[in-house]
């Protein structure tokens, strides 16, 4: 959709001061519409971080340009970001743009259906039929890097193996870039993730598949920045650089991500618990323990917690980040590179935790790209009790489709 499509004619009445239920408008006046009332005003402006104000500036809109939230790239500038970095999180961002534009978009109805092998017509299309949108997604983010110039490699949950794309890159990205794409045919929310870390020189002399595997494969600790972009009712681009977590919204107005969630603290403690509890009889004695407890109000915190699943993990981690409480996958299944690091390095940047209901995540050295864990986030003290279950790692997998 154009973004025209979401802006307002300048001659559209706006919303006056007036309390209309004492002093309602005459009927030939045109009543605003109350739609209305709820879009960023119309004379907001941006100024550009480098061009100053001009000194005596009298411009009335000026102190209402000052006061608005900053921008994702304002942030980036304000927090003294290296400037590399900034590239690269600005092409992320760009790239999370046309994801979310192609996920809300009519011609998603095909994309998605592609994979699932949905349709006689995407058959018969053959070599014509529409990608996959997690296919799609995926070239996006890949080209979006290339061009940033600032990536050494990026190993991506789509690809087998890392893609080496410059050698003086800086940078090293880790990315799911689309998850949860398996509900996206019925318009239920998904996510990109991603992580960066720096380019490890002392690897530079390696054969460039070496080079890309190992450079890939670092530990969760030494990440320089992650986040993920939730594309649902809002995008949420909410993102860390190793110092808090910070949650911008797209504002479809002006296309850019606003900060609207400065320094997220999880909640020490929550009241919702989140796992797909269909897998229930394959559960250790632990977690059924750890869940049959919490639910019925037994547990440290005397309140009964309520069940929250979208089985999307961007939009579980994201609720979870906000109200608090644990969100888990307790089998092997999600992955470690590309799901669990990220997400685990911007849960404890938020006051959380990240576990595989044992070790802390950022601690676990991959081994492999695609490797999978449980994986359990959330609030400080809920998580704390859950480990002190011990037993709550789900070994078997019986009859699931990955
Ligand atoms: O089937 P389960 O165990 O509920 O797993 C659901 C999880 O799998 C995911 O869909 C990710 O799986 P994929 O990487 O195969 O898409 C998550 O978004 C979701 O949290």
């Amino acid at each position: 959709m154009p973004l025209s499509a979401f802006c307002l004619p300048l001659s559209l009445p706006l919303p006056t001061t007036s309390n209309h239920r004492h002093h309602p408008p005459p009927p030939s006046l045109p009543r605003p519409n109350p739609l209305l009332l709820h879009l960023p005003p119309l004379t907001r402006r941006r100024v550009p971080l480098d061009r100053p104000p001009r000194a005596g500036a009298t411009d009335m809109a000026a102190p209402a340009a000052a006061a608005s939230p900053p921008t994702l790239l304002e942030h980036m500038g304000r927090a003294g970001t290296p400037a590399d970095l900034a590239v690269v999180i600005a092409h992320i961002q760009g790239a999370c743009k046309r994801i979310a534009a192609l996920a809300a978009s009519p011609a998603n109805a095909d994309l998605s259906r592609g994979k699932a092998g949905g349709g006689a017509a995407v058959v018969a299309a053959g070599r014509d039929a529409p990608k996959p949108l997690d296919e799609l997604s995926n070239e996006i983010i890949m080209s979006s890097l290339q061009s940033s110039g600032k990536v050494a490699v990026v190993a991506s949950e789509e690809n087998d193996l890392p893609v080496w794309m410059c050698d003086d890159g800086p940078y090293v990205v880790v990315t799911d870039p689309l998850d949860g794409s398996r509900n996206i045919e019925v318009s239920i929310p998904t996510g990109t993730i991603f992580g960066v870390y720096n380019r490890l020189v002392e690897l530079d002399h390696l054969p460039v598949e070496e080079r890309a595997q190992l450079n890939s494969l670092q530990s969760g600790t030494r990440m320089v920045a992650a986040g993920y972009v939730l594309y649902s009712s809002a995008t949420i681009f909410c993102i860390s650089f190793g110092t808090g977590t910070h949650g911008f919204t797209l504002d479809r107005s002006t296309g850019e991500f606003i900060l609207t969630h400065p320094s997220i603290q999880i909640p020490p403690r929550g009241q919702i618990y989140s796992v797909n509890d269909a897998r229930y009889f394959d559960w250790p004695e632990g977690l059924k323990k750890y869940i049959d407890t919490i639910r019925q109000g037994k547990g440290q915190h005397p309140k009964k917690y309520s069940a929250r699943y979208v089985c999307s993990l961007v939009a579980d981690f994201h609720r979870t980040l906000i109200y608090g409480g644990v969100a888990m996958n307790p089998r092997d299944h999600l992955r470690l590179v590309y799901e669990a690091n990220p997400l685990s390095f911007l849960a404890e940047q938020a006051g959380g935790r990240g576990s595989d209901g044992k070790t802390r995540i950022l601690s676990i050295q991959p081994v492999k790209l695609h490797q999978r864990l449980p994986l359990f986030l959330g609030s400080t003290e809920d998580m704390l009790e859950l480990e002190s279950y011990e037993d709550v790692q789900q070994k078997v997998n019986p009859g699931y489709e990955v």
